[in-house]
């Protein structure tokens, strides 16, 4: 059996998920918590349910693994109908992350990890290099984390743990309950990239619960706006909820500013970057000089001996440079990467004094600059092409319709026919 083989198996990729007719009615309580919710999630696809407090959020979610037990209704799992099967079989298609991590505390983070695959039945070699894997893979170095406890680790650390554990045993299905809600925004961002990298990488099917509208745009595929009883609002990517908005419900949800959000679904890799007279550092005084004095620019990046960006040097430093760069120019404060929004961008050249931001690759090496005028062109083609798709879809769901109105009046007149 392949639980208890040493051989790793290939990772498991994503499955899809079919929620048909689910309903809770917690005992006691008089109207459903959760009131008959069918949807299809495919396979290897991130889908963010967002939606008011108390809307069902989390109870949707906590009945797809069955931590709560639905009243009614099938879950599908792949090709398996799960919703009767043992839940210990359950846990390994299903990982599951919450918020503020849900380590137990008594045990090490090497052991925390190690929880499903032991439960299953893994052999302990196995177990044993999968944790390390795991450790690897969420950024944590294992000699360092392997036997720390959770009260000994950041609030950001203890996330990537609770992420590492819950997907310990490889499942293809990955369940996240507002997983970076405790932690501030500067780690929730980086989190946020870490998933987006390692999903990237993995390819599951991530059923992500958030209050967050902006953190839904930033992760999902497609967004699932819930109102009450987990009744579907809208189900659809975030392009097409932030320009084409089901009704004022979704409306409210997405809330003022839908232009800005749509930055945050573009990335710097998107968008033309901008090449930038550069000089090194070790470069000759004289050639730099002649450089600058050269260039249709009148300034160039001077980058360090790892061709990172490190000053901005305009024509007027020239004067106080004498014999040595050590005083001129501007030191380089802040870089963006190519996975960065446009969001990211706008901001870094927003609070730059002279509109600009260099791009830097995997290592910090300099890669260009991008600037208002490319941000805004950018921006403006990207509304554009929203718009233009809103009105075409539009026009098909009217094209749908007017068929739909003459096929029925065509059945109308065939049954007056007939009957005549
Ligand atoms: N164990 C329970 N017993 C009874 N009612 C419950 C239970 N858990 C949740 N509820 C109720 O079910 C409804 C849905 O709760 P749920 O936690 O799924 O909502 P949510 O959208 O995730 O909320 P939030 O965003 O505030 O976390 C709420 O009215 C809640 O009070």
């Amino acid at each position: 059996m392949p639980e208890t083989t040493d051989q790793p198996a290939a990772p498991a990729s994503g499955a899809n998920i079919r929620l048909e007719n689910l309903t809770k009615t917690y005992p006691g309580s008089p109207a459903p918590a959760v009131e008959d919710v069918s949807m299809e999630i495919k396979a290897g696809e991130t889908v963010i349910f967002v939606g008011p407090s108390g809307c069902g959020k989390s109870t949707t979610l906590k009945m797809i693994n069955r931590l709560i037990e639905p009243t009614s209704g099938r879950i599908r799992i792949g090709d398996e109908d799960v919703t009767d099967i043992d839940p210990v079989k359950l846990r390994r298609k299903v990982g599951y992350a919450i918020q503020a991590s849900g380590l137990f505390p008594h045990m090490t983070v090497a052991q925390n990890i190690a929880l499903v695959p032991k439960m299953i039945g893994w052999p302990k070699s196995r177990t044993r290099s999968r944790v390390e894997e795991m450790l690897d893979l969420v950024g944590l170095d294992p000699g360092e984390f392997h036997d720390r406890y959770p009260r000994q680790l950041s609030g950001g650390q203890q996330q990537r743990v609770g992420v590492a554990r819950a997907l310990a045993a490889d499942p293809p299905v990955l369940l996240m309950d507002e997983p970076f809600g405790a932690v501030d925004p500067i780690t929730r961002d980086h989190l946020q990239d870490e998933l987006i990298r390692l999903q990237h990488e993995l390819h599951k099917t991530i059923c992500f619960v958030t209050h967050d509208f902006d953190e839904a745009i930033k992760l999902g595929d497609r967004i699932a706006v819930l109102r009450e009883r987990s009744h579907i609002a809208q189900f659809d990517t975030p392009e097409a909820i932030l320009t084409n908005p089901a009704d004022d419900f979704v409306s409210g949800f997405v809330g003022a500013g839908a232009a800005l959000k749509r930055l945050n679904l573009t990335r710097v890799r998107d968008v033309g970057v901008v090449d930038f007279p550069t000089a090194g550092i070790d470069d000759p005084l004289e050639s730099i000089f002649d450089r600058l004095r050269a260039g249709a620019q009148n300034e160039l990046l001077l980058l360090d001996r790892n061709r990172r960006p490190y000053k901005w040097l305009r024509r007027s430093d020239l004067a106080r440079a004498k014999e040595t760069l050590a005083r001129a120019g501007t030191l380089v404060t802040d870089t963006v990467t190519r996975d960065a929004t446009l969001r990211d961008a706008l901001e870094a050249v927003l609070t730059d004094n002279a509109g600009r931001v260099a791009v830097t690759g995997r290592r910090g090496e300099y890669i260009g600059v991008v600037d208002m005028e490319t941000l805004m062109n950018n921006v403006h083609e990207l509304l554009e092409a929203d718009r233009l798709e809103a009105v075409e879809h539009q026009h098909e769901l009217q094209e749908q319709r007017a068929h739909l109105t003459q096929r029925e009046q065509e059945g109308l007149d065939e049954g007056g026919g007939s009957r005549a």
